[in-house]
């Protein structure tokens, strides 16, 4: 058997696939290390298999000892796990309000630190720990009235985001062992944003304060969305430093051109599946490792669920069948045929029910 990501022979795994040789016939089994902290990208245009192979490792990590997975869910795909048989939780996400610094309030509202309101934030944030606290102290302010008036209208957009709670999620709640979804599909990106920001920094605050024995597996799906706004700071450092405390990041996108390049080059674990665009292999290529040599794109696969696997560990290189999920997959577009398919369905049995198609009317 095969370990991608280690040399040494034991620790936990996640069963990834089996290789497929070059007339596409599966090989041996490959597994994927989940005993040491990591930082994985997995790549692919749309449909290529990018969520499915995620999935994939979150059913590994939901299997593996002393490990704590965190799933980043913007579109719903993992949604279905809360009724499969495995130790997962989805929650609407809501975070406190002083998991984010008053930096990161004046970047998630998008306002200057320096200037009026945005100085006005910041003050905020510094001396209240909830977000009612800092609209009671804006309200309060004796500051001139133009900055306090537009301070306190960005507090109230923050407050329609519904995601700020003095009893919002909290790293030990993360780190109970089980599957942690955050579903995103309902928040914009700012507040989506701000979400990832406050648990990236808790999971790797809490492994630095030794609070947790398990190691924190991030899993962040759509990553192209987090990478300019308030969580591109927390993501960049756990995949620079989040290694050493023992947090892994694994990024999921179909735009690796938007992805920085210091993640890229940071990533221990390249899952590449098929990809078209020049920008997105040109950005993985500038990265490339140098044992991986010859043409990047003409080493990628074609297939859906098939991959190319870098192991920047090992310095290997692997092409691989991800192997088929055993709990649910939420990533299916829907096909107009489907709800064509359906409506008729619904037709059918409207009919049935009201005795149209059996005549005993
Ligand atoms: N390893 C696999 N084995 C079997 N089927 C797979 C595999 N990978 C992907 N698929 C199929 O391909 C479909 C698309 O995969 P997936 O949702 O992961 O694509 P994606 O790359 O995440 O797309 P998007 O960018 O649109 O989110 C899945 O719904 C599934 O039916």
């Amino acid at each position: 058997m095969v370990v991608i990501g280690r040399e040494e022979p034991t620790g936990e795994t996640a069963r990834l696939g089996h290789y497929r040789a070059r007339d596409g016939s599966r090989g041996a089994v490959i597994d994927l290390d989940v005993d040491r902290p990591h930082v994985g990208l997995i790549v692919g245009k749309r449909g290529s298999g990018k969520t499915y192979t995620l999935g994939v490792l979150v059913e590994g990590l939901l299997s593996a000892e002393g490990v704590a997975p965190v799933v980043v869910d913007p579109m719903g795909a993992f949604t279905p796990l809360d009724t499969a048989d495995v130790s997962a939780t989805v929650v609407d996400p809501s975070v406190r309000a002083d998991a984010l610094d008053p930096r990161q309030w004046c970047t998630v509202l998008g306002l200057d630190p320096e200037q009026g309101a945005g100085a006005l934030v910041w003050r905020a944030a510094s001396e209240c720990p909830t977000l009612d606290g800092m609209r009671s102290w804006m309200a309060d302010s004796d500051a001139a009235a133009s900055s306090v008036r537009a301070a306190a209208n960005h507090l109230s957009l923050a407050a329609s985001w519904d995601i700020f709670d003095p009893a919002g999620i909290e790293a030990g709640t993360l780190c109970n062992g089980g599957l942690t979804v955050l579903d995103m599909s309902e928040l914009a990106s700012r507040p989506a944003g701000a979400v990832l920001a406050a648990v990236a920094t808790a999971l790797y605050d809490a492994r630095v304060a030794e609070q947790t024995t398990r190691l924190p597996w991030l899993l962040v799906d759509e990553a192209h969305a987090f990478t300019d706004g308030v969580a591109q700071r927390p993501l960049r450092r756990l995949v620079t430093r989040g290694r050493q405390p023992g947090v892994s990041c694994v990024l999921a996108t179909q735009r690796p051109s938007a992805v920085p390049a210091t993640t890229v080059s940071q990533t221990d674990l390249l899952v590449a599946h098929r990809l078209t665009s020049t920008a997105d292999i040109d950005a993985l290529q500038a990265a490339q490792p140098t044992y991986l040599d010859g043409d990047f794109a003409a080493r990628l696969p074609e297939a859906t669920g098939d991959a190319l696997v870098v192991d920047d560990g090992t310095e290997s290189v692997h092409h691989v069948t991800v192997r088929e999920r055993q709990t649910p997959h939420g990533g299916e577009t829907p096909r107009a045929s489907d709800l064509v398919a359906d409506s008729n369905h619904e037709a059918r049995s409207g009919a049935l029910q009201s005795g149209d198609a059996t005549g005993t009317k």
